[in-house]
C-alpha cells in the first residue's frame, strides 16, 4: 500500500466484516480464510503487538473466528481487549430493555430471512435477507430509542439497523487502545468499510495517523489480507507461526 511509510512504525487497526472478511448472507456464514489468523498473529509480532481487530462484533464471535491472541475491541468499542491475555474491560455501559429486543424479535418474525443478533449492550436487526424489512426496522428501533434518547442510540450497519449503547464507539476504542503500550508512540492506521468505521478513522487521522476506507485503499478484502501478507514475516515450518 503505497504512502504509509515503513510497516514498523504502525499500530494496525482493522474491521473485521467486509474489511479482513467478505460480506457473507449471515452473521454465522462469515467464511473466514484458514491463513487469516496466523497471519494476523504474524503481524501482531511484527507490531510488537500493536496489531487490534476493531469490530462491531462481540468478542466471543471474535475469538471464534480469530483464535489467536491478538488485542481485539468489540461491540463498537464497547468492550475493549487490549491485553490479548487479561479479561476484557468493562466500560459500565447501559443494557438495553428486553422489551424491546422483543418487540424487534416480533417485527422480523413476520419477514423471513430477518434476523436479530444480540450483543452484550444491544442488539442489531439483521434484514440482508429480507430487504422490504428495513424501513420498517428503522422506524421500530427509532421509537423505542426515543424512549431513552440519552443512553441508546440508532446504528446504521450494513442491510442492518444496531441498538448501541452510546459512550462507545469504534472512536473511543481507537482512542483507548492508542493510550496504552504497545500501541502508543506509533502511527495508527485504522482500516475498514462501512459507516460504522467512519468515527475510527477520524480518530486515527486526528492522532497524525491514517483512516482508510477500504473499498478506496485496496478494493477487496482479498487484496487488503494480500497486502497484510507481504508485510507480516513469513509463516514458519508447515505454516507454523514462529
Ligand atoms: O465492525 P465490523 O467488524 O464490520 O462488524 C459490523 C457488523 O458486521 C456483521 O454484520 C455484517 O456482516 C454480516 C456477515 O457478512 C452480514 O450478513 C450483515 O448484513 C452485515 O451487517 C455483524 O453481524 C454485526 O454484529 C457487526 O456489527
Amino acid at each position: 500500500m503505497p504512502g504509509l511509510g515503513p510497516i514498523g512504525r504502525a499500530a494496525l487497526l482493522l474491521d473485521f466484516d467486509g474489511t479482513l472478511v467478505e460480506i457473507a448472507a449471515r452473521p454465522d456464514a462469515v467464511r473466514v480464510p484458514p491463513e487469516l489468523p496466523g497471519l494476523l498473529h504474524r503481524l501482531a509480532d511484527e507490531l510488537s503487538g500493536a496489531l487490534a481487530v476493531v469490530s462491531g462484533r462481540p468478542l466471543r464471535d471474535l475469538d471464534h473466528f480469530l483464535p489467536v491472541p491478538i488485542a481485539m475491541a468489540g461491540d463498537h468499542g464497547a468492550s475493549l481487549r487490549p491485553d490479548p491475555l487479561a479479561p476484557a474491560l468493562d466500560p459500565r455501559l447501559p443494557h438495553a430493555p428486553a422489551a424491546w429486543r422483543a418487540r424487534a424479535a416480533e417485527l422480523a418474525g413476520r419477514h423471513p430471512g430477518a434476523l436479530i443478533e444480540d450483543k452484550e449492550h444491544g442488539f442489531v436487526f439483521h434484514y440482508r435477507q429480507a430487504p422490504d424489512a428495513g424501513p420498517e426496522a428503522q422506524a421500530l428501533l427509532a421509537s423505542l430509542i426515543a424512549e431513552n434518547p440519552e443512553a441508546f442510540t440508532l446504528l446504521e450497519a450494513r442491510m442492518a439497523w444496531e441498538v448501541r449503547p452510546r459512550g462507545a464507539s469504534k472512536g473511543t476504542a481507537v482512542s483507548a487502545l492508542m493510550a496504552r503500550p504497545p500501541f502508543e508512540g506509533r502511527v495508527p492506521v485504522f482500516i475498514g468499510d462501512d459507516v460504522t468505521d467512519e468515527e475510527g478513522m477520524e480518530v486515527a487521522r486526528r492522532l497524525g495517523g491514517h483512516g482508510l476506507r477500504l473499498q478506496d485503499a485496496f478494493g477487496s478484502p482479498a487484496v487488503l489480507r494480500d497486502w497484510l501478507a507481504q508485510a507480516a514475516a513469513p509463516p514458519g515450518p508447515a505454516g507454523t507461526t514462529p
